[in-house]
């Protein structure tokens, strides 16, 4: 049987990561596991879809794997959302921050390739997340957020393992990405 795999995609905001989820579910059919988040909806993302929205009350009902809180939001991923992803495919995609990627690599091991996205020039995530349709107060507010500071650089928990992809041109990035993808089957 194949061994089963998790690419956890991290990185800073707007560096690609959901972009690069969206590309492995397209061209692979590789799941996405669906994390949960205290955080409202964009425009257009769906509720068991994107994410499973809480409430502050109804968060902590679930049983995670781990949790964080960024920008003032929480987030976390459960065992369960990954053991039904495996149940699909046996590779599965998450997209965490990089507190939470620390935390996969350290518990799942070799399982969990890591795959840390960032850009040449951060100037160019402003414009990303508004072109994206975030709400520009609340794009100030991450980018002034702790997190975003602390996911500017490779947490010394995965540096020796991670995969670094620089996406400035998406071609380049998703010949990255199917190279790691070749790897493993
Ligand atoms: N190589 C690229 N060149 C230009 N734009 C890109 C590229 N890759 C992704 N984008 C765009 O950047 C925006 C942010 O991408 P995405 O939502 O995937 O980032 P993210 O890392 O998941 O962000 P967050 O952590 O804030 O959710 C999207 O509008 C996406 O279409
Ligand atoms: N450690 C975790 N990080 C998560 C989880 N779900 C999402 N995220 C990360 O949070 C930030 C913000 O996400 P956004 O959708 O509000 O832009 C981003 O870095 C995500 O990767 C999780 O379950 N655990």
């Amino acid at each position: 049987m194949a061994k089963n795999y998790v690419l956890v995609l991290t990185g800073n905001t707007g560096t690609g990561k959901t972009t690069v989820a969206s590309y492995l579910a397209e061209h692979y059919h590789i799941p996405q596991v669906i994390t949960h988040t205290t955080r409202a909806p964009r425009t257009n993302e769906i509720d068991g879809v994107d994410y499973y929205f809480e409430t502050v009350a109804s968060f902590p009902k679930n049983h995670y794997l781990e949790h964080v809180t960024y920008a003032n939001n929480q987030y976390g991923s459960s065992w369960e959302g990954l053991e039904r992803a495996w149940s699909k495919h046996h590779i599965i995609a998450i997209v965490l921050d990089t507190a939470g990627a620390v935390t996969y690599a350290r518990e799942l091991g070799e399982q969990a390739i890591i795959i840390y996205l960032t850009v040449s020039n951060i100037d160019n995530l402003a414009m990303r997340l508004v072109d994206r349709g975030d709400d520009a107060r609340e794009v100030k507010a991450r980018l002034s957020s702790d997190e975003y500071v602390r996911d500017l650089a490779v947490p010394i928990g995965i540096k020796s393992v991670a995969h670094i992809i620089k996406n400035d041109d998406w071609n380049k990035t998703t010949q990255q990405v199917d190279a790691i993808i070749a790897s493993l089957e």
